[in-house]
């Protein structure tokens, strides 16, 4: 059980970026996804996400697709409230983090679920301090993010990426603006994560990173070989 995508293709201005491509995150692996600069592991992830919209293939987590397939093989998208329950089953932490600037650290993490109604504010706190304390961060609960370091302002989006239980978390290079023993740290606060069931795809350029915390290394240079045959 996980996340498993089939066929997947994108192209860009009638250009191949993802082409017939299969991928699965299982349940409590870490996937680092690794490869030369412009070989589409970003895309990957902006799929992943419905951050960008496949032309063709499936995604799926467990049993909640985000796409199916017509007879053609063209991705056909799933209802709007269908795609809404599988985005609540992925999470992703961007690599300039995305927290809302406007918001304090737990009002940044209490904004989707009060927002979707799928928890009371009681609940929706009582998460967030689970987590923020998890996190570290919890005597930060009240400050905006621009009060926050970079590294504390990584677990905020971390802990609100995981208010609603994702059973897959992304990471967009989670270690590009931080020194070794600090991306160690996020390292084992990931796999930490991984131990409680959740998938984990890291998208990053930091080959030690990937190989020390990868449980499986993907190259995109590997899955868009066609690329260098053509
Ligand atoms: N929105 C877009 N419009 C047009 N082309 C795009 C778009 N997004 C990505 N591309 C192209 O798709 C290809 C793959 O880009 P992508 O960002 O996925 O690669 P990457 O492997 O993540 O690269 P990097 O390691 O440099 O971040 C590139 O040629 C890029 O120019």
């Amino acid at each position: 059980m996980g996340l498993k995508a089939t066929n997947l293709t994108k192209q860009f201005n009638g250009i191949d970026v993802l082409r017939n491509f299969d991928f699965t995150i299982e349940a409590g692996e870490i996937v680092t996804l690794v490869g030369k600069s412009g070989t589409g592991k970003t895309t990957l992830m902006r799929v992943l996400n419905q951050l960008e919209k496949a032309d063709n293939g499936t995604v799926a987590i467990d049993d909640h697709y985000l796409c199916n397939e017509t007879l053609e093989g063209k991705a056909e998208y799933v209802s709007k409230k269908e795609r809404m329950t599988y985005n609540n089953q992925i999470g992703m932490v961007f690599q300039d983090y995305q927290l809302f600037p406007n918001l304090t650290v737990m009002e940044n993490c209490i904004e989707a679920p009060l927002d979707q109604k799928l928890m009371t504010k009681e609940q929706a706190v009582e998460k967030a301090v689970q987590l923020l304390t998890q996190m570290g961060i919890l005597d930060k609960k009240d400050v905006y993010p621009s009060t926050l370091s970079g590294g504390q302002q990584q677990r905020a989006a971390i802990a609100r990426s995981m208010m609603l239980n994702p059973k897959i978390l992304c990471f967009d290079e989670p270690t590009s603006a931080l020194d070794r023993d600090s991306s160690n740290e996020v390292g084992k606060m990931i796999q930490t994560i991984a131990l409680s069931g959740t998938g984990i795809l890291i998208v990053t350029h930091d080959l030690e990173f990937a190989e020390t915390f990868g449980t499986r290394v993907v190259s995109s240079d590997e899955f868009l070989s066609y690329k260098i045959e053509s």
